[in-house]
């Protein structure tokens, strides 16, 4: 068997550990068609360890994760379990018998089943006579205990939650279990949309696990929590493991660097473009909502006006609102000018899944794309072309179908769509999920360039650092805004502040 990563690569372990590692993979490889996705992974995962895996859009940190879940078949490479050599026989049954457990990207939940019957299937052990009060009471149980005060009802509808609710419930449901524990929980961007404060319970919960002798593999685009959680990174580059240190021997500034970014990029939030003349009149005005709350909020023409506050507060409720507004002419908002919305949950509201990613992105420009009434494929190739190197879309080609991408590719690709077009209002409804730290920095800085030409953006987010590339933001609480502050104004803890008592707004 070949080296691991972790002994070839980190300095810093002098002693290796004691244990035979819990996991032991050797030179993972995986095609898909042209595209390299892993190219020879060797890694060691420890019983009773975080690791963290960083790496760019595309680097193969969710194939290799749907390999170790048996959900991918390498083409190549070795697994072993405690010592076992599982290569030949490795499948989803033999992950799940080896204690694997996983809470990918995309959510699987059922939409049309509550929390309780999705809870179900997830634990066919739950069954009989009242398996729903047993189910009920699992889940609310692993709900306490990893976010206390979530306030999810079991018998909740699972299309009635929100997104955070949403992977709140998958993540409780992956660790509550009937009978033995997981032994290694994969947690593929579980806080991407999180608020700061739910996402702290996790991480919190996260440590409690590995400190009980539970292994936790963590993907995240946000480093900070990466580094503070993990004992050790793997940093993964265009499908290999390029970097492997103790969590200790990382600071930003190496991690952004290992992953193969500029880190001089990585803290520029202000880099301010000259600002577009203010129109006086707000382009966007809302005063009110259908169920009577009073919203008083107003963007001005070449402004970014950040939405904040605890999620699932009314954020999301009030760019439909105003999306909505701009089509129907709603009484409760006004908008003066074309909208393009850039949603959050692209499973649900964002990619058409059945078209390919050139498709996806065009589908907003249309009318621009139009020759003698018919598209013109050589303009809708150009526009294509042009988003996919502006906004560094890793595909090798536009014609692929949208989920060949990676989860941040997709992203990438709605965030085209509403650039792309010809609107003048930009409605984003926390857009950069599992967007990587790199194109992140592209895309404030395109934000802002895109303000200082006159386009005015409503940008809803669960990341601090991004309501720094705001000109002024709202704080939302229990469906109404309770602070209005001005950039300068802005930190973290008068967000806090607002999100929990009443500020005049
Ligand atoms: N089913 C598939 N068909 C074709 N290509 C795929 C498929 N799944 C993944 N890929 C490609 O494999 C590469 C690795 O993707 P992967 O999802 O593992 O990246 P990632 O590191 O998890 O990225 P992200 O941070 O955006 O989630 C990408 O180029 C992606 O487009």
């Amino acid at each position: 068997m070949s080296q691991s990563a972790g002994e070839k690569q980190s300095g810093a372990e002098k002693t290796p550990s004691p244990a035979a590692p819990l996991i032991r993979l050797t030179g993972i490889a995986k095609s898909f068609g042209a595209v390299r996705a892993l190219r020879g992974v060797d890694l060691d995962i420890r019983a009773g360890e975080c690791l963290g895996l960083a790496g760019h859009n595309g680097a193969g940190k969710s194939t290799l994760m749907q390999v170790l879940a048996g959900n991918v078949l390498p083409d190549e490479g070795g697994l072993a379990i405690g010592g076992e050599d599982l290569t030949a026989r490795y499948g989803v049954a033999r992950a799940r018998a080896g204690g694997v457990a996983c809470v990918f990207q995309e959510l699987s939940l059922c939409p049309n089943l509550s929390v309780v019957e999705n809870t179900r299937i997830r634990q066919p052990a739950l069954k009989g006579f009242g398996w729903r009060a047993r189910a009920g009471a699992l889940i609310t149980a692993k709900l306490d205990e990893i976010f206390p005060g979530h306030g999810i009802r079991p018998t909740e509808l699972v299309s009635d939650l929100a997104l955070g609710q949403r992977q709140m419930v998958e993540i409780a449901s992956t660790f509550a279990a009937t009978g033995e524990a997981p032994r290694l929980v994969i947690l593929d961007e579980p806080t991407s949309s999180l608020d700061a404060s739910v996402a702290a319970q996790l991480l919190a919960f996260v440590r409690r696990f590995v400190g009980a002798g539970g292994s936790i593999i963590l993907i995240s685009h946000i480093l900070g929590e990466i580094l503070s959680t993990c004992d050790r990174i793997a940093v993964m580059s265009d499908g290999r493991v390029v970097d492997l240190r103790p969590a200790a021997r990382f600071d930003r500034h190496s991690l952004v660097e290992a992953m193969g970014h500029v880190a001089a990029h990585e803290t520029g939030e202000d880099g301010e473009a000259a600002a577009a003349e203010r129109s006086a009149a707000p382009v966007v005005a809302s005063a009110a909502t259908p169920k009577g709350g009073a919203i008083r909020l107003e963007a001005r023409r070449g402004e970014i006006v950040g939405l904040a506050g605890l999620a699932g507060h009314g954020q999301t409720g009030l760019l439909v609102l105003l999306h909505n507004a701009a089509y129907r002419r709603s009484r409760y908002a006004r908008l003066d000018g074309r909208v393009a919305f850039v949603a959050g949950d692209r499973q649900t509201d964002g990619v058409f899944p059945l078209w390919s990613i050139g498709e996806n992105v065009t589908i907003r420009s249309l009318g621009a794309l139009q020759r003698f009434g018919l598209i013109d494929p050589a303009r809708s190739r150009r526009l294509e072309e042009d988003w996919q190197r502006r906004i560094a879309i890793r595909t090798p080609d536009m014609d692929n179908n949208i989920l060949t991408l990676s989860g941040g590719n997709q992203q990438k690709a709605l965030f085209a769509r509403a650039l792309a077009s010809d609107a003048d209002i930009i409605l984003m409804d926390d857009p950069m999920r599992g967007v990587d730290i790199g194109t992140k920095q592209e895309v404030y800085a395109l934000v802002r360039a895109e303000a200082a030409k006159g386009r005015t953006f409503v940008w809803y987010t669960t990341e601090f650092d991004e309501l720094k590339s705001c000109d002024h933001i709202y704080v939302f609480r229990a469906g109404r805004i309770v602070a209005d502050l001005p950039r300068h104004e802005l930190s973290e803890r008068r967000i806090l502040q607002s999100s929990f008592e009443d500020e005049a707004a």
